[in-house]
């Protein structure tokens, strides 16, 4: 099965099998069809043919094969396929499994820095899962200082969106600690380049939707790891009281040593306690039940939850008691509702592979693999009250749709403006994620969360709320250049000079094609 079979003449130059990467060239329904969709399920396009790289090598000479035919075909490199709306499909060219280098390579591709290197670091290839990295790294009492929410993505993907998650207030996101990449430029070449080397391609990639190239290779910095976690949630139904305290937690006036290691927050529209689920991987059956009775008392249409972490070791005694003291004087300083504290005390790989468990149970209800129509916003601190009065106590008052609302603030100092994700522009030093992960259970719901998305960026037009969307989707070039803004001249520039032919990343739908990236860079 899958053996290779002539290329149809229509979609790729036959003469792609004289490259030395003929064998790795996959053109059978099966592989195709694997590629041709992703987490979302929002989108569908065939690629002709996958590659299955066994080096970066591989990948060089598939993209100079395509950059320099008459006809040049599209290259999108794909980590996981975790994007929810085809961002990681090739319709008509080539996607290439980055997973597969990590299988031919074993962990040869994840190199943890000698001793004594200050800072450490890891050097992962780009189709490492962060899993693994976080495996390979704990082996040497060492890990990354920022994480997704979820492991099972490739360090590739999320460095081309940012990579954010509750440690982000403090270190940045994924991007801001990258000290070096080897990236595969749209016309084949292979760079090495950091802050002082080809730093322009650098910036350039770090969250830059695999426009610019295919990194093959980042150096993340490391911190040592913790072994155990107190997870916290701690509820609220004033959105006020629950933002200030947000705010609070991961703003300087709460010193590194004393504050919580990780910040983020959710938001539990009040229909969902009724129609919901009676119990969650955090909430027991108990918990949910008095967070219920706590619903119905409150003219709050919902819940909302800071969600922390503080990370100790358990090696002395003292070190239990000091961070339980630290705990506790942290409390202290917020206004959750009284008894409303929710406390687990696991390891650090526990606390970080969280959303595994959200997934068991996810895929035992058939919830997994559905449709899944997100809407991942950054808003600025200064609108978010006004956000929530339209959005939660307004739009979406009454609704129950599934999913999770994940909302937590941000230190826009943390994050490189040379960089290519896009946070709001404002003078806000603060910015919210506030991410609508819905699950789409009919066809029906489809439809009806797509519109609920748009509503609420309607909402925000309406209300001069400027955002940005990460992960973004943008279905026009106009809707792009209002994403970008004033960098827009200076990400065209930077097409035209790395990936020419406009072959890599179509999925994303910036720049459609070869004269338009080259048009607009010269306009
Ligand atoms: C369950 C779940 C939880 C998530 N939680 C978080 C979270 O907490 N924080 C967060 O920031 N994101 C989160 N994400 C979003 C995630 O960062 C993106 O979906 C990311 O793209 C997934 O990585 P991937 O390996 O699947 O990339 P893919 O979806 O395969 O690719 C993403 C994009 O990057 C390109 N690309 C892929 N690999 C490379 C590479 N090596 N070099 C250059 N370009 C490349 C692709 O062409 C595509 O355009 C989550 C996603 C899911 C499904
Ligand atoms: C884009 C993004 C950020 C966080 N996620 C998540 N997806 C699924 N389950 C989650 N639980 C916490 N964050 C989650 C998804």
């Amino acid at each position: 099965a899958g053996q290779l079979r002539p290329l149809p003449s229509a979609g790729l130059p036959g003469d792609l099998l004289d490259l030395g990467i003929a064998s790795r060239l996959r053109t059978d329904t099966n592989t195709t069809a694997k590629a041709s969709t992703d987490f979302g399920q929002m989108a569908k396009a065939s690629p002709e043919a996958v590659l299955h790289p066994r080096t970066p090598a591989d990948i060089a000479a598939l993209i100079r094969f395509s950059s320099s035919s008459p006809a040049p075909f599209p290259v999108a490199p794909r980590g996981q396929g975790h994007s929810w709306r085809g961002q990681s499909l090739a319709p008509g060219g080539v996607v290439v499994d980055m997973r597969s280098m990590g299988r031919a390579a074993g962990h040869r591709r994840i190199n943890v820095s000698a001793a004594g290197a200050e800072p450490p670091y890891v050097d992962a290839g780009g189709e490492q899962l962060w899993i693994d990295v976080l495996r390979a790294t704990l082996q040497h009492g060492l890990a990354p200082r920022v994480w997704t929410d979820y492991l099972r993505l490739t360090v590739g993907g999320t460095l081309s969106n940012a990579g954010i998650g509750g440690q982000a207030f403090r270190h940045g996101p994924q991007i801001a600690n990258v000290q070096e990449l080897d990236v595969v430029t749209g016309t084949g070449e292979m760079v090495t380049c950091s802050r002082d080397k080809n730093s322009d391609l650098f910036f350039a990639a770090l969250g830059g939707l695999g426009q610019f190239g295919v990194i093959t290779r980042a150096r993340i910095r490391l911190e040592p790891a913790p072994k155990r976690v107190r997870w916290v949630r701690l509820a609220y139904t004033d959105v006020a009281m629950f933002t200030k305290d947000q705010e609070f937690l991961i703003s300087s006036q709460v010193g590194e040593e004393v504050g919580f290691n990780y910040v983020e927050g959710q938001v539990q529209l009040n229909r969902s306690f009724v129609e919901g689920p009676k119990s969650t991987p955090f909430f027991s059956t108990l918990d949910m039940n008095r967070l219920a009775r706590l619903a119905s008392r409150t003219e709050s249409p919902a819940i909302y939850y800071i969600e922390a972490a503080m990370y100790y070791n358990e090696d002395t005694t003292i070190s239990v008691d000091q961070s339980l003291q630290k705990m506790d004087a942290l409390l202290g300083q917020l206004s959750f509702h009284p008894g409303f504290v929710f406390t687990k005390d696991v390891t650090f790989v526990q606390f970080l592979d969280r959303v595994r468990e959200e997934e068991r149970v996810l895929r035992s209800a058939g919830m997994w693999e559905v449709p899944h129509p997100w809407l991942n916003l950054f808003v600025p601190r200064s609108r978010i009250l006004d956000f929530d009065t339209g959005v939660f106590k307004g739009l979406l008052r009454d609704a129950n749709p599934a999913g999770i609302i994940l909302m937590y603030p941000m230190n826009k100092d943390r994050w490189d403006n040379r960089m290519t994700t896009m946070i709001p522009t404002g003078d806000d030093d603060v910015f919210y994620a506030v991410s609508f992960l819905w699950s789409a259970l009919s066809v029906d719901d489809v439809e009806q969360l797509e519109k609920a998305n748009e509503s609420v960026m309607d909402l925000c037009a309406k209300a001069d709320i400027e955002f940005k969307q990460y992960l973004p989707h943008h279905t026009s070039q106009d809707g792009w250049k209002q994403h970008f803004g004033a960098k827009w001249g200076k990400i065209a520039e930077l097409k035209a000079k790395y990936d020419p032919q406009a072959i890599l990343s179509p999925g994303q739908k910036i720049f459609t094609s070869r004269t338009e990236a080259i048009g607009i860079a010269t306009a």
